[in-house]
């Protein structure tokens, strides 16, 4: 099996968590188009969902496969966002962002009573960090915010530099929101708290790539088969979060 099967595999099985009625926010990236894709069939069939699309790119699937939407303003709060992750450790701590749809994705998130992350195994590490973290800054002021990132992290003892990310075209990608992204190459993140902290008390940063304390289920696919993990400590029925 590939790549694309196992996440295809971890997609299957987050459909089991969806019950007629419910309000979903739909992730972005290849692994949450699968579920789109596997949720639009579904649809097809009679299944009764609304979903709120965590990018544009999202929109375009969703509506490609005849998935009702909605928007956060109309419906506020969700019962559950399947979505996938770049890196995902045992406490479910993640990092997302890797398509640039990170603040909309924490947002529909945080609005949602649960959430499930869906990815294959190549995702699961020990301490977060291999993949570069995501920072979501606003354009003006990006270089005396990129000067702050590297000296406040270097501050934390976080080490590694940070960049400014940039399409093929060689300019900088900018996000669906008008923001720009720094990439953060920090290797090993041993402190995502803390990191977290810093970076949300730099003006000009948005968002960043860190998403702690927000998945309550970790739906893997691997060769031995799918495996799910719960947030260490805490079973995915403790994990609903209380919102409107
Ligand atoms: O901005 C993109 C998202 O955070 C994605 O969920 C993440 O990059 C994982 O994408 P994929 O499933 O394509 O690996």
């Amino acid at each position: 099996m590939t790549t694309e099967d196992f996440k295809r595999v971890a997609a299957e099985a987050a459909l089991a968590h969806v019950e007629p009625g419910m309000k979903l926010g739909l992730g972005t990236g290849s692994t949450a188009s699968i579920f789109i894709e596997l949720l639009g069939e579904k649809v097809a069939q009679g299944l009764d969902v609304v979903g709120v699309p965590t990018s544009e790119a999202t929109r375009e699937i969703a509506e490609r496969h005849n998935i009702p939407l909605t928007t956060l303003k109309d419906t506020p709060a969700l019962d559950l966002t399947v979505d996938g992750a770049d890196e995902i450790d045992p406490d479910l701590n993640l990092i997302k962002g890797g398509g640039g749809a990170l603040l909309r994705e924490k947002i529909v998130a945080f609005a949602s009573k649960r959430m499930i992350v869906i990815a294959d195994q190549s995702k699961l590490v020990d301490t977060l960090g291999a993949f570069p973290l995501p920072i979501e800054v606003v354009p003006f002021g990006k270089e005396p915010t990129l000067r702050a990132i590297r000296e406040l992290i270097g501050e934390l003892g976080v080490e590694g530099d940070v960049v400014l990310r940039r399409a093929e075209d060689g300019c900088p990608v900018v996000t669906d929101s008008g923001h720009v992204i720094l990439d953060g190459h920090f290797r090993k993140i041993h402190n995502p708290k803390a990191l977290a902290a810093t970076l949300v008390g730099i003006p000009g940063v948005v968002e960043h790539g860190l998403f702690l304390d927000l998945a309550g289920l970790a739906i893997i696919a691997g060769p031995n088969g799918v495996q799910t993990l719960e947030p260490r400590g805490r079973s995915f029925a403790d994990t609903a979060r209380k919102i409107a």
